[in-house]
């Protein structure tokens, strides 16, 4: 820096410094005394004083909304006033992990951006509490105010605040609690959530490496694909179809996306969403950083509604013989969803669906065949994933996670087991729990080849049995068909 610049950034420094201890000198006036002393000491200031200054009010015009604006720059300089400030304030914001540290009133802090050097002061005024006033509901006003050098307006203007609100979103992004938001309350189209705290990460998730490298890979590509998404003129979202046999992963999944992503979860309960209007007040609720779950999706709807029948009937049965009371007609009529295909269509990918951006679509089923090809179509679920039996390598993880344990003897006969017979992650997780103080690794994995050797039998007897029931079948037909050969010969003998 050359001696004049040196001199004027000290000058910088004096005069903000100046400013400051002006705008505390100022608040011992009255009002109209100090606007006018205010009015000629800037017009005094402006010949001499090469800096700008910029204020952040807390409040927006609007009154009643605080200034996003102010908000990031309250959590952007929460970092650089840990480390510089000498007088700090603790917020419990709302929503957020940890205690929030900022600059207390009247506190400043110097900031260096590209090599230029910038001064962030923090002002409360108290304002009287008039029905005049721009801020009935506030008597004490808050702002930010930022001075920096004219020369470097167009950095300040082009980029610097700029960066200002994108890192102060992204600390409060990292700062906020997760949350699960679920939306049959019974409260209409309307979300209540509770703090998600699911401990599941993808380190944890027991599958293929290389498959769960992918599966990351995509996701972290997705989070930061703002400029490509808006590049190929599409919504920034994508879609998930997780299939698999029951306890294999799929809802783990979800939550290990959630962790890793620092994404809020909704949790779409589509039976009880009462017609295709409630569900799109549902979509246009859900913020940004979202993943959307349905789970079991092929019995949500009536469109495979299998299961869902099934179940009815089921229950109806149940009902027929433990209740003697039969259901009102009301009772069922609210628990009937009249949501369609063409509604949930609309929901994933209709103009609606691009509000908020950054989401995540997430589909699980156990019947991926059952599932109407319109709905799991590329592009609208963009990536299908099997989760399928635990494989070797799954295994390893569940044995370093559970167990600590990276090899063992037993591995060998594992590996084997394994790739002979087929056996959930759940089960083998449920093998590998530490059930009590005189359990080791040795016994744990011990039960689980029993579980293995038990599970293989029984697939065989299982086997046997469905081939022994094929065969009578197909022997009893064969009877049948004969016996029909013969009575026809009969009856045509006796012509
Ligand atoms: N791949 C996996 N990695 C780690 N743990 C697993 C895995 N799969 C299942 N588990 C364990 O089994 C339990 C059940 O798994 P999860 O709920 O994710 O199964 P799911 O596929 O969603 O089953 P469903 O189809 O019945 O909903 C989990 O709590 C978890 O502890
Ligand atoms: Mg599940």
């Amino acid at each position: 820096m050359t001696k004049m610049g040196e001199l004027w950034t000290q000058m910088g420094s004096v005069m903000a410094s100046m400013m400051f201890a002006y705008a505390m000198f100022k608040q011992f006036f009255p009002d109209d005394l100090g606007n006018i002393l205010e009015k000629y000491t800037q017009k005094l200031v402006g010949y001499v004083y090469p800096y700008i200054q910029i204020s952040f009010d807390e409040y927006t015009v609007e009154f009643l909304r605080r200034s996003e604006v102010y908000s990031s720059i309250q959590s952007y300089l929460s970092t650089k006033s840990s480390t510089k400030a000498k007088r700090l304030k603790a917020h419990d914001v709302k929503g957020s992990k940890a205690l929030v540290l900022g600059m207390d009133d009247n506190e400043e802090v110097t900031d260096e951006f590209q090599g230029i050097k910038l001064w962030w002061v923090s002002m409360k005024s108290a304002s009287k509490k008039s029905s005049f006033s721009f801020y009935p509901e506030y008597e004490e006003r808050k702002q930010y105010k930022l001075t920096f050098h004219r020369r470097h307006r167009d950095i300040v203007m082009g980029s610097y605040l700029d960066h200002v609100r994108q890192e102060g979103k992204a600390i409060a992004v990292s700062n906020r609690q997760r949350k699960l938001y679920i939306n049959n309350t019974g409260k209409g189209a309307k979300w209540s959530h509770v703090v998600f705290e699911h401990p599941a990460t993808f380190e944890t998730l027991a599958m293929d490496p290389k498959d769960k490298q992918s599966i990351i890979d995509d996701l972290m590509k997705f989070s930061k694909g703002k400029d490509y998404y808006k590049k190929i003129g599409k919504a920034w979202k994508r879609g998930y179809l997780l299939y698999g046999p029951p306890g294999t992963g799929k809802s783990t999944m979800i939550s290990a996306m959630s962790n890793l992503m620092n994404y809020d979860v909704y949790d779409l309960e589509l039976t009880a969403v009462k017609d295709n209007t409630e569900l799109r007040k549902l979509l246009i609720d859900i913020t940004g950083k979202a993943i959307i779950v349905i789970e079991d999706i092929d019995c949500s709807l009536d469109l495979t509604g299998q299961r869902k029948k099934k179940k009815k009937q089921e229950e109806e049965k149940d009902g027929d013989e433990k209740d003697p009371i039969p259901k009102k007609p009301e009772e069922e009529e609210t628990t009937t969803s009249k949501v369609t295909l063409s509604g949930l269509l609309n929901f994933i990918d209709g103009i609606w669906s691009a509000c908020g951006g950054e989401r995540l679509i997430v589909f699980t089923t156990n019947y991926v065949d059952k599932l109407d090809p319109a709905l799991i179509r590329r592009g609208r679920m963009d990536k299908h994933i099997q989760l399928s039996y635990c494989c070797f390598e799954a295994f390893k993880v569940l044995a370093r996670n559970y167990l600590d344990v990276e090899s063992h003897e037993l591995f060998g006969t594992i590996e084997r087991l394994l790739g002979e017979t087929d056996m959930t992650p759940a089960d083998v997780a449920e093998n590998l729990m530490l059930k009590s103080d005189t359990e080791d690794a040795d016994s744990c994995l011990k039960s689980l080849i029993e579980a293995l050797e038990a599970a293989k039998v029984e697939a065989r007897v299982k086997a046997e049995e469905e081939a022994r029931k094929k065969a009578e079948e197909e022997a009893k037909l064969k009877a049948e068909k004969e016996e029909k050969e013969k009575e026809k010969s009969g009856n045509s003998k006796d012509k």
